[in-house]
């Protein structure tokens, strides 16, 4: 049984609808993440599975709980990632790590968890004198204490410098291989791409795609780029002939041939035929960016 499930879902605001009808089920132990363009209906979505909005009509499940009717037994399971102002700026994170504690009948070691989190040496140091780093951290232990088997986390590495992204990168992987399930709203596709298994892809308020993100990638026309310099030109005739070539292109003498593994071998042994040598050759997997942006193209803001 999925831990998550969410059907039909719909909220409006003002007659309009900002939700249109999601649905998706996440499987205990994922990292499953949810991309789309600002106001795509993200953040209103997993509020409604946090149980702090009321759907307008469908259905969400968290652990078989209903997010606003069980909402007493649904804190013992789900973890959410805090707001800063939802902190006061002169709570230690130590009275931070205990009052969270107090919450929960059987929380987490807060010291481990500090431990875990690089916030040791931080526990005298008052919340508003924490960097954007270190306050990340804390709303991960804080989300964390009451043991959840789920956490959400909303744009949880928006505002960190690339090494901070990438130790809460590790952390997040540490908290998948501990066995809880996460929820993940990013617009960061390197971070979608490394840490989701799989991802829903959010336009308009309704679900675009559903699929890992190597799936995700493979929809897109992008697939596998070849790029190269040829030593002497090609024949466009020649290029349009290649199996599985969707586009090429020419800029200032090199060449950009977009298509599947077969493309590129292809490529290589024309270049051979033709005794042609491909100088600064590069074959590059189309990304997760390329997907989102074919899938989100026509969402107004
Ligand atoms: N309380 C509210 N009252 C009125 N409109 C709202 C309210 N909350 C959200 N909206 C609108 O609903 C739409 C979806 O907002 P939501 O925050 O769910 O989008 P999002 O996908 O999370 O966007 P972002 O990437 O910018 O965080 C937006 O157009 C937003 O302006």
């Amino acid at each position: 049984m999925p831990i998550i499930e969410v059907s039909g879902l719909r909220k409006a605001y003002g007659g309009r609808p900002v939700v249109d009808g999601v649905a998706f089920a996440v499987e205990e132990g994922e990292v499953f993440g949810i991309l789309g363009p600002n106001g795509a209906g993200k953040t209103t979505t997993v509020e409604c599975v946090e149980g702090l909005r009321e759907p307008d009509a469908g259905a969400v499940r968290v652990a078989g709980l209903d997010p606003r009717g069980d909402r007493d037994e649904l804190t013992g399971i789900l973890g959410v990632q805090l707001q800063e102002s939802e902190l006061q700026e002169k709570l230690t994170v130590r009275e931070a790590l205990e009052l969270y504690s107090a919450f929960y009948p059987d929380p987490a070691d807060w010291r481990e968890l500090a431990e875990r989190l690089g916030l040791t040496g931080k526990l005298t140091t008052r919340f508003g004198r924490l960097s954007g780093g270190q306050k990340q951290r804390l709303f991960i232990a804080l989300a964390l204490v009451g043991r959840p088997r789920v956490v959400v986390l909303d744009e949880l590495t928006t505002g960190l410098d690339p090494r901070a992204r990438r130790d809460t990168w590790k952390l997040i992987e540490e908290i998948r291989d501990s066995g809880v399930t996460v929820l993940l709203v990013t617009h960061f596709m390197e971070e979608a791409q490394r840490l989701c298994d799989r991802i829903a892809v959010f336009r308009q308020g309704r679900v675009a795609a559903l699929d890992t993100p190597a799936g995700l990638i493979r929809r897109s026309d992008g697939g596998t780029v070849i790029s190269f310099t040829p030593s002497r030109p090609l024949d466009d005739g020649e290029l349009a002939g290649l199996p599985e070539a969707t586009t090429f292109e020419r800029r200032d003498g090199r060449l950009t041939v977009r298509g599947s593994d077969a493309t590129v071998n292809a490529v290589i042994s024309l270049l051979a035929r033709r005794q042609i040598t491909a100088h600064q050759l590069r074959v590059t997997d189309s990304t997760l960016d390329d997907a989102f942006l074919q899938l989100t193209e026509d969402q107004e803001n």
